[in-house]
């Protein structure tokens, strides 16, 4: 992407109403040509509405949305450039894979023969090359969704809209048409926004996330940034795991703050590791993911990181990975951390007594 991309989609201040209900809260949003954008959130917190809205297939209560420059409030779903692919296959069972594809230009006024060719250059780009004449109900679920894919990039939208597009595909299919649609996005280079409700997919796929509750946008960046420094405890609890403990600013000068944190001690933390907390909610807390703490074995030497003593509550095995529960003094609930099995599997057992090293980089304060 260049340095100063241009905006292919604007939000501004959009409100929707459903009757009473306040279903989008001002969403202000500028989505990037050639990106690959996610909106990411649990069910109900009005994801499909905005991207229903983008399409105009849902009116605005007010505000404004632009594509491409252009007000979008008098232009119905048809005439914009986007295009819409859903979670279910929605393709006709009994038509052939080419007639399924073909049915995207069925208002185009072009030739037997440039459509053909147009639906093949569809099929190929979706890795559905000499499927033209299946029959469509003989296809498996991803096939379906790539048939669906290519019907809705054939007319060259500029921007294609993707609602929950993988959900229905087993987590092989998945994670394998995850990396598909990546490389599909790179190679047509049209903008691509994404609703999910899973976290893992959008920090997969996505150029950059928006993550939505209650109506509203409550961070929007890059997956990097929205992982390792969320600005909202909601957003830091819907990403991945985060082990929060409770803690007590006792000093603070221009540069660094001083908290005391439950089970960890005393750190200074500069205010880049600041993030606001839920406003309903003034507790002031630590936070911290669980690959950023180590345990050390019994008769490893003391390292270069801070040490804490904890007691092994549960030992998780997963293979390439295992997750230890641990019990840190003071702190009522265990915290949960995650050892890569490198060398084979080297479990504590439950109930040891162990160190814990860490860094104060690592940890994120909240208030
Ligand atoms: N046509 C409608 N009439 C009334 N309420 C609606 C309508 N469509 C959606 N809503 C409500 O608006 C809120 C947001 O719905 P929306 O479908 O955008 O959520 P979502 O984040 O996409 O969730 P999900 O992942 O479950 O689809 C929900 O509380 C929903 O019940």
């Amino acid at each position: 992407m260049s340095d100063d991309p241009r905006a292919m989609i604007e939000c501004q201040d959009v409100h929707k109403y459903y009757g009473d209900y306040h279903a989008l809260r001002g969403i202000d949003l500028t989505i990037r040509e050639g990106e690959f954008f996610s909106l990411l959130g649990p069910s109900g917190c009005g994801k499909t509405t905005l991207l229903r809205t983008i399409a105009g297939f849902e009116d605005i209560s007010s505000g404004a949305v632009l594509i491409d420059s252009k007000h979008m409030e008098d232009v119905p779903a048809n005439q914009r450039p986007t295009n819409m692919v859903f979670q279910s296959y929605a393709i006709f069972p009994h038509l052939t894979v080419a007639q399924n594809v073909a049915f995207g230009l069925r208002r185009d006024p072009r030739s037997k023969a440039e459509k053909a060719a147009l639906v093949e250059e569809a099929l190929g780009m979706v890795g559905l090359k000499g499927y033209g004449n299946r029959a469509a109900h003989a296809l498996s679920g991803g096939q379906r969704q790539r048939v669906a894919l290519a019907r809705a990039l054939i007319l060259k939208p500029k921007v294609l809209l993707l609602d929950e597009p993988l959900s229905a595909l087993d987590r092989k299919m998945r994670e394998q048409m995850q990396v598909e649609l990546i490389k599909l996005q790179r190679q047509v280079g049209i903008t691509f926004v994404l609703v999910t409700h899973d976290q893992e997919e959008a920090l997969v796929m996505s150029d950059r996330i928006a993550v939505m509750f209650e109506g509203g946008i409550a961070q929007l960046d890059e997956p990097e940034t929205l992982y390792a420094r969320p600005t909202d405890r909601r957003v830091a609890d819907f990403i991945g795991v985060m082990n929060f403990l409770p803690a007590e600013v006792i000093a603070e000068s221009d540069d660094l703050v001083t908290v005391e944190v439950g089970g960890l001690g005393r750190v200074e933390l500069p205010h880049a590791q600041i993030s606001r907390s839920n406003p309903d909610d003034s507790a002031v807390m630590i936070g911290f993911r669980p690959e950023t703490m180590t345990l050390i074995g019994p008769s490893q030497p003391h390292t270069q990181a801070r040490e804490t003593e904890a007691i092994i509550d549960e030992v998780v095995y997963y293979g390439d990975m295992t997750y230890y529960d641990l019990r840190l003094e003071g702190v009522p609930d265990p915290v949960r951390i995650s050892m890569r099995n490198v060398f084979g599997r080297d479990v504590q057992e439950v109930g040891t007594r162990t160190r814990l090293a860490w860094s104060p980089g690592s940890l994120v304060l909240f208030r």
